[in-house]
């Protein structure tokens, strides 16, 4: 056995270097130490040495190894043992092809295998000056072992993603994605729509706006986990499917974030289970309406927000008269069909934000929300409704070539707040409609008897006021507005109804009817019609000439699409002056499409008419849109002057609005001037023009009455009579 003393420069340290230098230390020894085997082979490939490491690692005999055998030996003896596997000639035929190789080359020979024991080796030849060869061996089967695992468990990874409806995804660090892998990628063929792309930069049907990222994009831009991100996409073929994506981040060392990982899973069907079972459990089959249950879900969701909003609402409960009898002769088909038809037109006649539910049979409900903070008011629409519906329910059905027809009998209860159940209230809406079951079918009742009483009175009143319109019981009354030194330079129109049977009916309680029935319309038309022919009327006249006179509109006026050249018809035909002419609105009829409004009031401003704010301070103007508005008058609302010299507060707002209009250089009428005390405070204030009983009530304006003393002995002009009327 040959000790070897070379020098292996960059394979040991200096240190051991010097060591072998210096004979303390064999080459043999220092590959022990660095557990490497070695084997020396001379030009004609017998083993001239080895150190013992080779002997343990290749598990050789040390007979064998001592007798200086031929590497074809050596090659014999491990074959013979089933390290290596093969034929033992052609194996040492391979052997010597490779020494061969390696000295041409120069170049060293590096090669694994696994012994019968399971050691996995990697080996190395060199050429050796001298014609020999030196081997040396590394025990590489912790590593060989680990990359097995690796690879078993990249296989399993692989089948897993093959069988499983889930599929494995790996983004960069700005969510884009880099990998893709698993069989409903593949069927999908998701994989070039989505490498290099983030997911939201993927359109998705359920997903469309920016912000329906929001907690995908957050997860990913603070590093979290996230799970079960749903996402509906179309495929290219058409069909929709849906996916739900959960994944965490990839950390560097240093424990930043490198980018993610996770899984995708198909969950189409689960979603279309869902959909069905929400349709089984909220929804009627038959008509696609809200069954039983889901209804009274909307219904306490409405009594909740009813608190929140101070907003009155109404259930409406329909009964279809005489169902059965169509279901007895034309059949179930027929009356399936008649409900169909139904449902569409309830559903048709309320507001989309309206709900209808259907609790079986021939029963329906529509729940009313937000219908007004005041109950008789809230009654008043929901009977609207109620009415339309049963209009529209009694139009003939066609079935089968048969004209089918029936009528309802609706029953209305109104409700705020969250006193009672959602069950009393129903029980309430379904013993009115028994009520207008048992008052002759095809009606509307309510639960309440002051509503009913209220309903039925309003409905006389809009029949009554449309007769009265007809029959000349309407007519102008007027008020004086006064100057500093009260004199009347203007009158304000207050609409007066002498009613045949009621006396005089104020208007606080027919404009609301004739707004909600839509007769505002004519009858506003014909105030203004009548105010300018009182206008050019005055215009003859020199004490009045110089009077302007202010008009009340209502909101439905301002929103009708002609209202300009009405406004400009009347003007034109009575051939008044449009700069004795001003229009009254309320802060709250300003608020309904600003822009619309704005236009009209400037295109009536451009023709010289005039605009007033009335009952100024009660709404809630803001100061930046009343600047866009033509106005050129505010009126301070009576409320405010009628506690001016008791209630601090009411002279503060008073002196304001005051101080405001002169910024906005604007005039201020003090409206409801009762007492000599408050017109003083206001004319000390600074304010210029005055309306109120102080100065005279409403009288009437036609026909024109002789001018006469007033009564307050403040040299005040009244046209009418001398002694108040009464307002
Ligand atoms: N307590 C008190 N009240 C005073 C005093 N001075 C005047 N009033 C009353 O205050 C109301 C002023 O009219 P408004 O604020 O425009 O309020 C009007 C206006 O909004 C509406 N209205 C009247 N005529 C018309 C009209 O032709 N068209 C429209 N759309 N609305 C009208 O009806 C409302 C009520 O009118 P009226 O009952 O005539 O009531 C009038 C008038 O009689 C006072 O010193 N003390």
């Amino acid at each position: 056995m040959t000790d070897f003393t070379v020098t292996l420069p960059g394979v040991a340290s200096a240190a051991a270097d010097e060591a072998v230098r210096s004979g303390r230390l064999s080459v043999a020894q220092l590959l022990d130490a660095l557990q490497h085997a070695f084997v020396v082979l001379d030009a004609q490939g017998r083993v001239v040495g080895y150190n013992t490491c080779a002997l343990q690692m290749l598990e050789l005999p040390a007979e064998l190894m001592q007798r200086a055998p031929l590497i074809d030996d050596v090659v014999r003896w491990q074959a013979a043992r089933g390290d290596l596997k093969g034929d033992p000639e052609r194996l040492i035929e391979r052997v010597w092809h490779h020494l061969r190789a390696t000295r041409a080359s120069g170049q060293p020979h590096v090669y694994s295998y696994t012994t019968a024991s399971g050691r996995t080796l990697q080996g190395a030849t060199v050429a050796v000056p001298g014609g020999g060869w030196a081997r040396v061996y590394t025990d590489i089967s912790r590593h060989a072992q680990a990359l097995a695992q690796l690879r078993d468990s990249e296989e399993r990874f692989r089948s897993l993603t093959e069988l499983s409806a889930d599929w494995y995804w790996e983004w960069d660090a700005q969510g884009r994605y880099t990998r893709l892998e698993g069989r409903v990628v593949r069927e999908q063929g998701i994989a070039p729509t989505f490498m290099g792309r983030t997911p939201w930069e993927v359109p998705a049907a359920n997903r469309p706006k920016p912000e329906d990222w929001k907690p995908l994009r957050d997860a990913v831009a603070q590093g979290r986990p996230f799970k079960r991100f749903e996402i509906q996409r179309t495929l290219p073929d058409g069909r929709t499917y849906w996916f739900a994506i959960s994944g965490e981040p990839v950390r560097d060392a240093a424990g930043r974030c490198v980018g993610w990982r996770g899984i995708g899973r198909d969950v189409t069907a689960r979603k279309s289970a869902e959909a069905t079972i929400q349709r089984l459990a909220y929804y009627d089959d038959l008509t696609g309406l809200l069954n039983r249950r889901a209804f009274q879900d909307r219904l306490r969701q409405a009594q909740a927000s009813s608190v929140r909003s101070g907003q009155w609402a109404a259930l409406l409960f329909i009964d279809l008269d005489d169902f059965k009898d169509v279901n007895d002769a034309y059949g179930h088909a027929a009356g399936d069909a008649l409900l169909r038809a139904c449902a569409e037109r309830l559903r048709a006649a309320v507001r989309a934000e309206d709900t209808v539910g259907r609790l079986g049979g021939d029963e329906f409900v529509v729940l009313l929300e937000d219908l007004h903070a005041q109950p008789d008011q809230a009654a008043w629409r929901a009977q609207h409704v109620a009415e339309k519906i049963r209009q529209v329910v009694q139009q003939p059905v066609v079935v089968d070539a048969h004209d089918l027809t029936v009528t309802p009998s609706i029953g209305i209860t109104l409700f705020a707040g969250q006193d009672e159940s959602a069950a009393d209230i129903l029980g309430r809406a379904d013993l009115a409609m028994y009520h207008s079951k048992a008052a002759g079918r095809n009606a509307v009742q309510f639960f309440d008897p002051s509503m009913q009483a209220t309903v039925v009175q309003r409905a006389t009143l809009q029949r009554e006021l449309r007769h009265g319109l007809r029959d000349g019981e309407l007519c102008l009354y007027g008020q004086p507005i006064v100057d500093v030194r009260a004199q009347v330079c203007a009158q304000e129109v207050l609409l007066r109804w002498h009613h045949p049977t009621r006396g005089l009916v104020p208007p606080g309680e027919f404009i609301p009817v004739a707004e909600q029935s839509g007769l505002i319309i004519p009858l506003g038309q014909w105030v203004l019609q009548r105010a300018c022919g009182l206008l050019a009327a005055w215009a003859h006249d020199p004490q009045r000439a110089g009077w302007t006179l202010a008009v009340n509109l209502s909101a439905r006026q301002l929103r009708q699409p002609d209202f300009v050249d009405t406004v400009r018809r009347a003007l034109h035909e009575a051939g008044a002056d449009a700069r004795r002419l001003k229009l009254e609105l309320t802060e709250s009829q300003l608020l309904h499409d600003v822009e619309d409004t704005i236009a009209k009031m400037e295109a009536l401003a451009a023709l010289g008419i005039q605009f007033a704010l009335d009952d100024f301070g009660t709404g809630y103007s803001s100061l930046a849109y009343l600047k866009r508005l033509p106005l050129t008058q505010l009126k301070i609302d009576r409320s405010f002057v009628r506690d001016l010299l008791t209630d601090p507060n009411d002279a503060a707002i008073a002196r304001t609005i005051l101080q405001l209009a002169q910024s906005l250089e604007m005039d201020v009428v003090a409206e409801g001037v009762e007492t000599a005390e408050q017109f003083e405070v206001l004319r000390a204030m600074g304010c210029r023009l005055f309306q109120g009983y102080h100065f005279g009530r409403p009288v009437p304006l036609e026909p024109a009455q002789p001018l006469g003393p007033t009564p307050t002995g403040f040299g005040v002009t009244i046209i009418g009579a001398a002694s108040p009327s009464p307002a």
